[in-house]
């Protein structure tokens, strides 16, 4: 199977703090269901931030569906990971401003490369009824809990059928029966697409599900030095 994700000697800092992330290699391979777990602050955000491009390394290198990210962030840059990367943000990251259905279609509103069809819109109502948020399509974030904007960003990382979805602890809000049908549905979107899926979660629960758990607590070589090996 093809590599999806490649780091090589990755070393981060944020500036002006003493953390410290370094990975020395990493592969992930098309296809692939990962978790990445470890205690708060360990730097596992800030990992799914440099695979998606919006952060930088210091050194090393960070090849993502087949194109190196680790350099400075560009339009085409831009393209590349709306095109190719489903991002579920910690933040949810919302436009307030807009529908629940216009968010979820938002990287089809911002990409010249996508174009937005009728199936386009079929798929997305889809996904919101397999997270049963297809009653709010038309309601706007400020009118949703904290687990319906989750689901949003989940229906809206999965719109575009990317090689490689990036979730930050996307079920992190939500109760027990939507948490299933929330991990459900990116399991199933993964292995139906044959994609890749890297998760954040805290949660234990959900590990069985994954072909792959990577655990950056174990590797925490000092207390703020956080050291990711595979
Ligand atoms: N923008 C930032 N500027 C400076 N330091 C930051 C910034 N973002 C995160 N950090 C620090 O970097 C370290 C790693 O943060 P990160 O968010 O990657 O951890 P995490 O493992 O995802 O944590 P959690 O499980 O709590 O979400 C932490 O010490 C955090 O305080």
């Amino acid at each position: 199977m093809s590599d999806i994700i490649e780091i090589n000697d990755l070393h981060f800092a944020f500036a002006g703090t003493t953390f410290r992330l370094q990975v020395d290699e990493l592969r992930v391979s098309l296809g692939e269901t990962v978790a990445f777990i470890g205690s708060s602050g360990s730097g596992k955000t800030t990992l799914l931030h440099l695979l998606a491009g919006i952060r930088t390394p210091e050194s090393g290198s960070v090849t993502v569906v087949g194109r190196d990210v680790s350099g400075l962030a560009t339009a085409s840059s831009r393209d590349h990971r709306v095109c190719n990367i489903g991002l579920v943000f910690q933040e949810f990251e919302l436009l307030e401003h807009l529908s629940v259905l216009d968010n979820i279609l938002l990287p089809y509103r911002i990409s010249a490369a996508l174009k937005l069809t009728r199936e386009i819109v079929d798929r997305a109502q889809q996904l919101a009824e397999s997270v049963d948020i297809n009653d709010k399509l038309g309601r706007y974030p400020g009118r949703l809990s904290q687990g319906e904007r989750q689901r949003v960003a989940v229906c809206r990382a999965l719109l575009t059928e990317p090689p490689l979805v990036l979730a930050d602890e996307p079920t992190g809000n939500l109760d027990p029966g939507n948490k299933w049908k929330v991990v459900d549905a990116l399991i199933d979107d993964a292995k139906r697409r044959q994609s890749t899926l890297v998760t954040v979660t805290h949660d234990h629960e959900l590990l069985d599900r994954f072909d792959r758990v990577i655990d950056f607590s174990s590797f925490h070589a000092s207390s703020q030095t956080a050291e990711v090996a595979t």
